[in-house]
């Protein structure tokens, strides 16, 4: 096992003027899961490839365990990888195609059949050793996979996308099942997604990426509480963190007519309020204290109820008790928990909080 260590990565593939990565610098410490989670183009790939040594980076560092590997060879920076598609050999039968990378460092069989055997157990694949990955469904393949993966004592392991392939359920199941067996295993991990949901649940640092820049590394609560920036907020939850232009008196924020506190020192002017469909409430008319808002539309959910509603120009999502009772074009009274509000700058977007830091 093995920290890294990233230091100004930037880099810039030969005929392209863009940087698919930024200068990003992080650190990933021995044994932490790091998501690194952005929209499709924002160099999440070109970042974990440059890690496996399958690209080299244009400028800038990369250290596994205090080593300088950033122009080592892929084979001696000792790390697994797992991708999108299942990458399996289909004339291989599982157990041969778990043991593949133990045969190549020929070791002794016995102690081959040994590892097959745990990786097997621990994924849940011991019945089906002997059969062949056009026998097996989608989620078994991927997990010979990581089987596969595993079986190496790998400095670091290193996964693009690994669950895309997989049916909606399958990829909950095994999403649970992976954080299990990494937990267990205690290998650094760098994980890439396009899915926010799995970057909260999987990781325990998630680097968010943006135009081949990290807009925000924190661990996930951390990231869905308190965004940096605007683009953070509306990129992770689901909904995504709704937005609403307030104005800073010396009273407080007014949100369309509504005032809520504001933090001492925030300039007065205008200020992009943030708020998650989750802390907004729906309560009894004429409640002191609420905005009024028109219902655009009710999605009943299950365990709740997905309010689109307008205040002014602007559309928000409520995320409302399952029964509640209201209809398309109904007025409600809002209730915005205040605590949950968060304020970015109405022009560079970021965090208020962040620019005091700054
Ligand atoms: N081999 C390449 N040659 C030239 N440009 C590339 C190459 N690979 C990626 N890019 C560009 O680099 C940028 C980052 O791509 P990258 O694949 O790292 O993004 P990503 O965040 O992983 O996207 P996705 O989620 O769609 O896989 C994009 O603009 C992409 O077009």
């Amino acid at each position: 096992m093995a920290d890294i260590q990233i230091n100004n990565l930037v880099k810039v593939y030969p005929g392209s003027t863009e940087r698919a990565n930024d200068d990003v610098s992080m650190t990933i410490a021995d044994g932490q899961f790091m998501v690194l989670l952005g929209p499709s183009g924002c160099g999440k790939t070109t970042l974990l490839r440059q890690i496996a040594g399958l690209e080299l980076p244009t400028s800038g560092s990369i250290a596994i365990g205090g080593r300088d590997v950033t122009y080592m060879p892929v084979h001696q920076r000792n790390l697994s990888m797992v991708f999108q598609s299942y990458a399996v050999f289909p004339h291989r039968r599982v157990r041969h195609n778990i043991a593949f990378p133990l045969k190549t460092k020929k070791l002794p069989q016995a102690e081959i059949d040994k590892k097959v055997a745990w990786a097997a157990d621990l994924l849940q694949l011991t019945p089906y050793l002997d059969r062949f990955p056009a026998q097996l469904s989608g989620g078994q393949r991927q997990r010979v996979a990581v089987a596969r993966a595993i079986v190496v004592d790998a400095d670091v392991l290193l996964m693009d996308e690994p669950l895309s392939n997989l049916d909606a359920l399958l990829r909950l199941s095994f999403r649970s099942e992976l954080k299990r067996i990494v937990e267990q295993l205690g290998t650094t991990t760098v994980y890439v997604t396009h899915d926010q949901s799995e970057a909260l649940s999987l990781g325990d640092q998630v680097a968010v990426m943006r135009s081949g820049k990290v807009s925000q590394l924190a661990p996930p609560l951390d990231i869905y509480d308190h965004p940096s920036d605007t683009f953070v907020g509306g990129f992770i939850g689901s909904p995504p963190m709704n937005f609403l232009d307030g104005q800073a008196t010396e009273t407080g924020i007014d949100i369309g007519g509504h005032t809520v506190a504001a933090p001492a020192g925030l300039p007065r002017g205008k200020v992009r309020v943030g708020i998650r469909a989750e802390a907004i409430d729906v309560a009894p008319h004429g409640t002191p204290g609420t905005v009024p808002a028109q219902v655009l539309v009710v999605e009943p959910l299950g365990a709740s109820t997905l309010l689109s509603v307008a205040i002014g120009e602007h559309q928000l999502k409520v995320q409302a008790d399952p029964d509640i009772s209201v209809k398309t074009g109904d007025t409600v009274s809002l209730r915005l928990a205040e605590k949950a509000i968060r304020l970015f700058d109405h022009e560079t977007r970021l965090a208020w909080q962040a620019q005091a830091v700054r």
